[in-house]
């Protein structure tokens, strides 16, 4: 590709050099630069791209874009200066990839929890009705029955418009996928075209990278202040800040709710361990589902399916026969009656509400024991938090390691215990091997009572000391019952 045809839609500063030189790849990372790059120089965390245009060139790219120009330059490339290369590194990645978003129907789904599974479950209600679909997802990538692993909740853009580009040639009508609020503040979705945009809620996450509540809802927001008129913006509008994200959209407005006025209405009538019974507008529907969050998903689910001009019998014929995603409210039963579960709450909000769910369902008599860490390198804030809410709703807590990732885990496990006021610590037990404290819980338990395994749900991993070990909640929580 000519590097004119690359810049498209970019608005560029300077261009020092010629713009009819031959670009084979793009790049935004020196490590990674190969003949005929055009290498990106990103301003990142913990360092700056512009640091490594050198290494670029030294490698063969054949032309850099940058913020600033270097002072030593070199007369066989090319340096074109923007204003901000992560905007730009999106459109060109668009651009190098025949711009897929404008090929099939994009819906993004953000908030603080319930995208993957608000993704995953458009993913198959949009297959039950005989499309071609991608998913972009925390959990997986999919192409039809075709997995890529994912790396992140929402792809680098490189990364991205090549997988919606292989959605496109393999014929997928729609792509669902999470946009995380890293990605909108990173720019990684920068140049996609939406058909919709999902919110579901925003409660406290990620302070550690936003800074404030108010820099985190700010973030959340730019995704539908810059959706098209032609795209639809659908919001949650029982969360206190559902509303703010439709404040500047010019996209079509809609909203869902179980509480406030909305276009889309739902109401749980029965809960059950294995699933609901809702009202979704005026039609009552049996779901596999569980928790009040869960009728706000399908409710979402519900309403994105027919703004996207699907059958209202026909989706809702679906919504009663497809499950959500991995690692999400999973059930395993002992041969003795204990009831296991695995969920990846890893917020206070999402705590909560899966604590308050089975708090529902349970009987007189049951205990709750909970199992939870939370992650190293990640907002700290949440971390007593966390264990305040879950001893709030359980009968006994064992606080334990998620991924600790470069801290020590003994640090994380003290400032969640920092959350347990001092009369309640005897229902609270310290094990900080999460196969052991799983083991614990389950030889604490009694028949009927409820073991909640939190954090991980579908991760395969435990990352200690920056490495992974196989580690697989659900698995360990199979081993243990079946002893
Ligand atoms: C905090 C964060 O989001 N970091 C992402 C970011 O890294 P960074 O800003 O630290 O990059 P950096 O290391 O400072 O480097 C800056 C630039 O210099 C380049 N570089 C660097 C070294 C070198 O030798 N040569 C070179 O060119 C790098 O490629 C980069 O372009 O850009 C990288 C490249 O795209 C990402 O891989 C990295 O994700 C890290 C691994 C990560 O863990 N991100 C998490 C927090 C994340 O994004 N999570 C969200 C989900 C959150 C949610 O639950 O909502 C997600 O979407 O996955
Ligand atoms: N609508 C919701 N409201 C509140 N909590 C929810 C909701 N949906 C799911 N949860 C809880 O949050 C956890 C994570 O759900 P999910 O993976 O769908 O969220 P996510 O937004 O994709 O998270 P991540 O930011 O890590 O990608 C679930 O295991 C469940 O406990
Ligand atoms: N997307 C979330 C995942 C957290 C999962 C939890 N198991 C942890 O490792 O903290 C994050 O990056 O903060
Ligand atoms: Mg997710």
């Amino acid at each position: 590709m000519i590097l004119k045809e690359l810049l498209h839609a970019i608005p560029v500063v300077q261009v020092v050099g010629s713009l009819e030189v031959e670009v084979a790849s793009v790049c935004f990372d020196s490590r990674k630069v190969e003949k005929n790059t055009l290498f990106v120089a990103i301003r990142g965390v913990q360092t700056d791209g512009h640091l490594y245009v050198g290494k670029a060139i030294a490698l063969s790219a054949s032309a850099v874009l940058v913020e600033q120009l270097p002072q030593q330059m070199d007369d066989n490339t090319t340096y074109v200066v923007v204003g901000d290369t992560s905007y730009a590194l999106g459109i060109a990645a668009s651009n190098y990839y025949g711009n897929p978003s404008q090929e099939l129907k994009l819906v993004g789904i953000t908030g603080t929890n319930g995208k993957t599974t608000v993704a995953t479950l458009l993913f198959n209600l949009f297959r039950q009705l005989g499309y071609h679909v991608g998913l972009l997802s925390t959990v997986e990538n999919k192409i039809g029955d075709r997995i890529i692993p994912a790396t992140h909740t929402t792809p680098d853009p490189v990364a991205l418009n090549k997988l919606l580009s292989d959605m496109v040639d393999e014929g997928c009508d729609y792509c669902f996928m999470e946009v995380s609020s890293h990605a909108i503040v990173q720019q990684r979705i920068a140049g996609l075209r939406f058909a919709g945009g999902l919110f579901t809620n925003i409660t406290h996450d990620h302070l550690d990278f936003h800074g404030s509540f108010d820099k985190y809802i700010k973030a959340k927001k730019k995704f539908f202040d810059d959706l098209d008129r032609y795209a639809f913006a659908l919001t949650n509008t029982d969360d206190k800040n559902g509303q703010v994200m439709l404040q500047n959209t010019f996209a079509h407005k809609k909203t869902y709710g179980l509480h406030q006025v909305a276009d889309f209405k739902a109401r749980v009538i029965e809960s059950h361990f294995d699933g609901m019974l809702l009202q979704i507008d005026s039609h009552e529907v049996w779901v596999k589902l569980v928790g009040g969050f869960n009728a706000y998903n399908l409710l979402a689910v519900y309403g994105a399916a027919v703004l996207l001009e699907q059958e209202t019998l026909k989706i809702l014929t679906a919504i009663s026969e497809i499950t959500g995603a991995q690692g999400r409210f999973e059930t395993v039963r002992s041969k003795n009656g204990i009831v296991g579960i695995v969920d990846y709450a890893h917020t206070p909000d999402a705590v909560e509400n899966v604590l308050t769910t089975i708090k529902d369902l349970k009987v007189v008599g049951q205990q709750i024991i909970t199992v939870l860490g939370c992650g190293g390198d990640r907002d700290k804030t949440k971390r007593p938090e966390m264990a305040r809410v879950a001893l709030k709703y359980s009968d006994k807590v064992i606080i334990t390691s998620d991924n600790p990732r470069t801290e020590d885990p003994l640090t994380i496990i003290k400032d969640m215990e920092a959350g347990i006021p001092a009369e309640k610590k005897k229902n609270v037990f310290t094990i900080s091997d999460r196969r052991e404290a799983i083991r614990a819980a389950c030889h604490i338990a009694s028949a009927g009572d409820i073991v909640l395994i939190a954090g991980k749900g579908h991760e395969k991993y435990q990352e200690v000391s920056g490495v992974r070990h196989h580690f697989d909640d659900k698995e360990e929580l199979e081993k243990t019952f079946n002893e």
